[in-house]
C-alpha cells in the first residue's frame, strides 16, 4: 500500500524582514506568495494544512484548514510542525515555508525514496550546498519528541532532527529550488527573475 502524506505550509512568523507585512500574503506576480508554494504542493500530497497565527480568515480562503501554533507566543517553527503532526492521520507529514515559491515538484517523491531506501524517520532536503531545515518529511509520531525538545527551550530544528534518524535529500539538480524570499528585497529581484 503507498504512503498516505499530508503537508504543513509554515506561515505562522512574525515575518520581520519583510517589515511587518504577513510573508505568506504579499504579493508575488499578482498572486499571495503562500498560493505559489501551495501550486508546487498540492499535487504531491493528500491534504495541506496552513499553519498561521495571524490573518486566519484571510488564510483559510486558499481552501484548506487553517491552524495556528498550540504554543503560543512565536517559538519558531518547530511549533508550527507540533501543531501539525497532532492533526494528522498521513505515514508522512511534509513541512514547508511559506517563502519557497519555487519548491521542487518532485519533492515528496524523492524524500519519500530518501527515507524508505535508509529505513530513516525524516529526510531533509539540501540545495546541494546546504541542508533546508523547515523542508522535511517526517514520521508524525516524532512530536512527541519534537515537543519535549520545544519546552526545554530549544529552538533550532537541525539539533532537533540531528537527534533522530535522518537523510539528506539533495536537489542540486534544481539550483532555484529552495530560493527563499525573507525582505522586500527579495521578492523584487525574485519577481523580475520569474517574468523574464
Ligand atoms: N508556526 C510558526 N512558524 C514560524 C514561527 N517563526 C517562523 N516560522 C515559520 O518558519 C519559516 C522560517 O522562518 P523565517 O523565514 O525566519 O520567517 P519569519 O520568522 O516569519 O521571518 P523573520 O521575522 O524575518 O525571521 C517560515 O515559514 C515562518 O513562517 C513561529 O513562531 N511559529
Ligand atoms: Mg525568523
Amino acid at each position: 500500500m503507498s504512503s498516505q502524506i499530508d503537508a504543513v505550509i509554515l506561515a505562522g512568523g512574525m515575518a520581520r524582514r519583510m517589515g511587518g507585512d504577513d510573508k505568506g500574503l504579499v504579493e508575488l506576480n499578482g498572486e499571495a506568495m503562500i498560493k505559489h508554494t501551495i501550486d508546487r504542493i498540492k499535487p504531491q500530497v493528500k491534504e495541506i494544512l496552513i499553519n498561521a497565527n495571524r490573518n486566519q480568515t484571510r488564510y483559510a480562503e486558499f481552501g484548506f484548514k487553517v491552524i495556528s501554533d498550540e504554543h503560543t507566543g512565536f517559538l519558531g517553527p518547530l511549533a508550527g510542525m507540533i501543531t501539525a503532526m497532532g492533526q494528522t492521520d498521513a505515514d508522512y507529514l511534509l513541512v514547508v515555508p511559506c517563502d519557497c515559491p519555487l519548491l521542487p515538484t518532485d519533492l515528496v517523491p524523492r524524500m519519500l525514496a530518501a527515507i524508505k531506501a535508509e529505513d530513516a524517520e525524516i529526510a531533509v532536503a539540501s540545495d546541494g550546498e546546504y541542508e533546508q531545515p523547515v523542508v522535511l518529511l517526517l514520521k508524525p509520531s516524532l512530536r512527541d519528541s519534537m515537543k519535549a525538545f520545544l519546552e526545554a527551550g530549544e529552538r533550532k530544528v537541525d539539533f532537533w532532527y540531528a537527534k533522530h534518524h535522518f537523510v539528506v535529500e539533495s536537489f542540486s539538480d534544481q539550483p532555484n529550488a529552495f530560493v527563499n524570499v525573507n525582505t522586500p528585497e527579495q521578492k523584487q529581484r525574485l519577481a523580475m527573475e520569474i517574468t523574464k
